[in-house]
C-alpha cells in the first residue's frame, strides 16, 4: 500500500460572489484536505458550492477569507495554475477541449500546454479504457457521451495525481460509465486521488470511500462512506396502501408494530428500520394484515436516502452531524 501525502487542502475557505450587486456567499469557512488514493465524493443540491471549489482548486477563481494549497503551498495569487500540471479536470460535465480539434490534437496541445511529454502508447491505453472509435474527428462532431469520453481522456493524458470530475457521467450511456468506474479504480490503486462531485449518487456510492457533503456553502458532513451509510437505519420497508382512509390505516400500522410510518405519497406509506432482526419482527407482526396492501417493498437504504435525509435535516435548521 502507498503512503498517503496530502495534496489539496482547503482551510477555512470563503467565496463570496456578486449578483446584481448583491453578495452571494457560496463558501462558508469550508475546510477539506484531499490526499492520494482516495475517491472522494463531493455531495450537495445545487447551488450549494461544490461547482465553486472546483474553480477555487485551479485558480479559475480566487478566496475570499482563507487558504487553498496544493502538496502543502498556498496557491500563488500571481500564477495559480503551476500545480495543474499534476492535476486533471472535468468543469460541469466537459473538459476543456476544443471543438475544432480532435482527441488527437487536443490530447497533444494539453499535454504541451502542462509541460508533459505526449506518451502515445499512454494514450492508445486510455483509447481502449475508454472505448473511443474516433480520435481523428473534431470535437464538435461527436456526440454527447463522446465528446465526455473525450473530455475525460483530455483531462488524464497528463498523468494527473488528483482528479476534480464535475459530473463525470451527465449524458454517459452505461457502457461509458462502466469504463469510467474501471479507469478510477485502476487510478486509485496507483495512489491517484479522485473527486467526484456528482447528482449520480448510484456512482458515487458504487466509488467513494468517503463523503463530503455540502448545504448553503457549508460541509455539513465528511468522512468515511462507512460512517456515513451509518447514520441512520439499515433497511426501509414501504407498503402501497389502497385504504380510503390514509391516516387510520397508518395509525392502525403504528399501533400493529409499535413505530411510527411516513406518507411518501398518497398511497405509499414507509418505515425505516435499524436491523434485520428488527425487519422479522415488523413482518411477523404484519402477517395477518399484509394481504391487504396493494404491494411491498423492502430494501437497504441507499447513499441517496441518506444524503436526501441529511439534506432535509439541514433545511430544517440543524447544525453540521459530522
Ligand atoms: N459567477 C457567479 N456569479 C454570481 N454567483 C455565482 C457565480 N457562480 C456561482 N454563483 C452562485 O454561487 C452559488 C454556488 O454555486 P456553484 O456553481 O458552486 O454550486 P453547485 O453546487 O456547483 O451547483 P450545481 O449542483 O447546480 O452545479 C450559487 O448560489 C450560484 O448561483
Amino acid at each position: 500500500m502507498h503512503k498517503r501525502s496530502e495534496l489539496l487542502t482547503f482551510d477555512g475557505v470563503s467565496k463570496i460572489y456578486r449578483k446584481s450587486g448583491e453578495p452571494v456567499v457560496a463558501l462558508d469557512s469550508f475546510s477539506l484536505s484531499i490526499s492520494t488514493g482516495e475517491i472522494v465524493g463531493l455531495l450537495g443540491p445545487n447551488g450549494s458550492g461544490k461547482t465553486t471549489c472546483v474553480k477555487l482548486a485551479t485558480g479559475l477563481v480566487s478566496a475570499d477569507e482563507g487558504i487553498v494549497s496544493w502538496r502543502g503551498d498556498p496557491l500563488p495569487k500571481q500564477s495559480p495554475f503551476k500545480h495543474l500540471r499534476e492535476m486533471g479536470v472535468l468543469l460541469e460535465g466537459r473538459g476543456a477541449a476544443y471543438d475544432r480539434l480532435s482527441i488527437l490534437e487536443n490530447s497533444r496541445y494539453f499535454c504541451k500546454l502542462r509541460e508533459s511529454k505526449f506518451d502515445a502508447s499512454y494514450f492508445s491505453e486510455l483509447v481502449d479504457a475508454l472505448e473511443i472509435e474516433d480520435v481523428n474527428t473534431p470535437i464538435r462532431q461527436l456526440s454527447t457521451g463522446n465528446k465526455l469520453r473525450a473530455g475525460l481522456l483530455g483531462s488524464l493524458i497528463h498523468k494527473p495525481t488528483l482528479l476534480l470530475l464535475d459530473e463525470p457521467t451527465l449524458g454517459m450511456d452505461i457502457f461509458g460509465v462502466e469504463c469510467l468506474e474501471r479507469i478510477l479504480q485502476s487510478g486509485v490503486s496507483k495512489g491517484v486521488a479522485f473527486v467526484l462531485s456528482s447528482h449520480d449518487l448510484d456512482f458515487v456510492e458504487r466509488l467513494s470511500s468517503r463523503i463530503v457533503c455540502i448545504s448553503g456553502g457549508r460541509k455539513v458532513f465528511d468522512g468515511d462512506r462507512s460512517h456515513f451509510m451509518g447514520l441512520s437505519s439499515r433497511y426501509l420497508l414501504s407498503l402501497d396502501i389502497a385504504e380510503t382512509n390514509l391516516e387510520a390505516a397508518r395509525e392502525a400500522l403504528s399501533s400493529s408494530t409499535g413505530r411510527v410510518w411516513r406518507f411518501v405519497s398518497a398511497s405509499q406509506i414507509e418505515l425505516h428500520i435499524d436491523d434485520y432482526q428488527q425487519v422479522c419482527k415488523i413482518l411477523i407482526d404484519l402477517l395477518p394484515v399484509l394481504s391487504t396492501f396493494r404491494g411491498m417493498e423492502l430494501r437497504s437504504v441507499s447513499l441517496a436516502d441518506r444524503y436526501k435525509a441529511l439534506i432535509e435535516f439541514q433545511r430544517e435548521g440543524e447544525g453540521p452531524m459530522a
